[in-house]
This record gives C-alpha cells, sequence and structure tokens, in this order.
C-alpha cells in the first residue's frame, strides 16, 4: 500500500505511486525499500544521505532510478556497488535480491557514518548487502570473486569508472553507470584514453538521466592496443 501523505514526511505517496509505475515491484521487495525509506528519513536528519531537496521525490529520482538497473541485467546475481553513499544504487538492488539464491550485493564507502547506515540499512531490509568500508581502489586489489555486474552512480567522471570496473569487466562482468546530462561530454573524453564500446540508454525516471551500459572496456595505452592502432 502507498504510505500515507503525512504532513510532518518529506516522502510524498504521489512521487511512490508514480516509481511503482515506472518500475513494478513485489509487495515484499517494497516492504522492504519501506523499511529502508523509514531509516534514511531518519538518518537524514543527522547525516546528508541525500541532497534534501530531493526527498520529495525519493521514490522516482533515487529508488526508481536504481532499480532500472535489474532490467538491464536480469541474470546478475553477484554486484559491486561503488561509492554507495546513502544506498543507490546498492540498498535498492540488494532489497530487489533479497531471496533470490546466491545473491549478494557488495557496498563499498569509504565514509564511516555512511558505511554505517548501510549496514543498518541491509539489516533491517534483511537484505544481501554486503558493506565494504574502503576505498574503491583497495576493493578492486583485494577483490578475487566473480561480480556480475558493477554499478555507480554519481561518484566520478566516466574516465575514473573505468579504471575502477575494468578489472571486473574484462573478467565477464557488465557496468552499468547512471549518469547526468553531461554523459556525451564524459564519453567524449573517456575514449581519450579508453576503448570502449558503450551502449548508452535513457533512465526510465526521464529528465537528463542516462545509464552507460558497457561489457568491454581496453586501457588505450596497453601495449596491445598500440599495436593494433600501428598496423591499422
Ligand atoms: C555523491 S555520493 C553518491 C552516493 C550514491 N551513489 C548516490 O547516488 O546517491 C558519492 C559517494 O562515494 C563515496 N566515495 C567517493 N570516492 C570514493 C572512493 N574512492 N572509495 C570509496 N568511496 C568513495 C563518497 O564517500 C560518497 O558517499
Amino acid at each position: 500500500m502507498p504510505t500515507p501523505e503525512r504532513e510532518s514526511s518529506p516522502i510524498s505517496a504521489t512521487d511512490k505511486i508514480a516509481a511503482l509505475a515506472l518500475t513494478p515491484i513485489s509487495r515484499q521487495i517494497e516492504a522492504r525499500l519501506d523499511a529502508y525509506v523509514d531509516l534514511l528519513v531518519q538518518w537524514q536528519t543527522k547525516t546528508n544521505l541525500v541532497a534534501s531537496s530531493t526527498m520529495p521525490q525519493l521514490w522516482t529520482r533515487h529508488i526508481a532510478d536504481s532499480l532500472q538497473l535489474l532490467t538491464l541485467a536480469p541474470n546478475a546475481k553477484r554486484w559491486a556497488d561503488f561509492g554507495s553513499g546513502g544506498g543507490f544504487p546498492g540498498v535498492v538492488l540488494a532489497c530487489a535480491l533479497a531471496g533470490v539464491e546466491d545473491a549478494r550485493v557488495d557496498l563499498i564507502e569509504r565514509n564511516a557514518k555512511k558505511a554505517a547506515f548501510l549496514r543498518e540499512a541491509v539489516r533491517v531490509t534483511a537484505s544481501p548487502g554486503v558493506i565494504h568500508l574502503m576505498d574503491i581502489g583497495d576493493y578492486v586489489d583485494r577483490v578475487e570473486d566473480r561480480i556480475d555486474c558493477v554499478t555507480a552512480r554519481a561518484l566520478a567522471p566516466l574516465q575514473v569508472l573505468l579504471g575502477f570496473a575494468e578489472p571486473f569487466v574484462t573478467k565477464g562482468a557488465t557496468a552499468l553507470f547512471l549518469k547526468g546530462q553531461d554523459v556525451e561530454a564524459e564519453l567524449t573524453e573517456a575514449t581519450k584514453y579508453w576503448n570502449i564500446k558503450p551502449r548508452i540508454h535513457s533512465s526510465c525516471t526521464g529528465g537528463q538521466g542516462w545509464i552507460v551500459e558497457l561489457d568491454h572496456i581496453e586501457r588505450r595505452d596497453r601495449p596491445q592496443a598500440k599495436q593494433a592502432w600501428r598496423g591499422a
């Protein structure tokens, strides 16, 4: 059931209905997301988890924006979300994957307060999220498990994200990056350093959001890349 509109709550029931129409989910997932939203509203008063101005559109702007990634990687079970912050998309994905056999979302966040929030969020939602309080670079160096899908939202320019994602994509992962209106300029810049074959999807939430999907990332200064260029 949609959350009733309450004067004291920054969450809009109308916005939630709009989000559920964009990205339909089961009652069980909705209940988990409700618990997550309640927690986020509590913590938002003491920790800046999302821009406060976006709270009335939390369901469309943050939750539906995160959920739509599942349609691009419907079979992915092992996810890694770089710079999870308040949990977008990582906690939302973990809520949606709860109950899926072997599903797990690694959430990498270097800010201790945010990591504490993320831990509480996966606890109250009983979701398969694992919090890594560390720098993304350290996670990339340490993790040897197979990852099916890596994600990032509002973290860094594309050329930087490609560096984090490359070791996983080389081993078969898909990268899904949620980007804003500057996506074209970011792609132009990134292709100076990387050979990539991106697929660009417009966000189902409208506005100027885009999803950059990649299953091939290769550093341009690699010896084999230079050889290919010389041979051309
Ligand atoms: C702007 S927030 C975005 C959070 C979330 N992805 C979202 O879309 O709402 C970026 C987050 O990434 C974290 N972060 C930035 N660089 C990082 C790094 N190198 N390693 C781990 N976390 C990082 C920050 O602490 C911050 O919480």
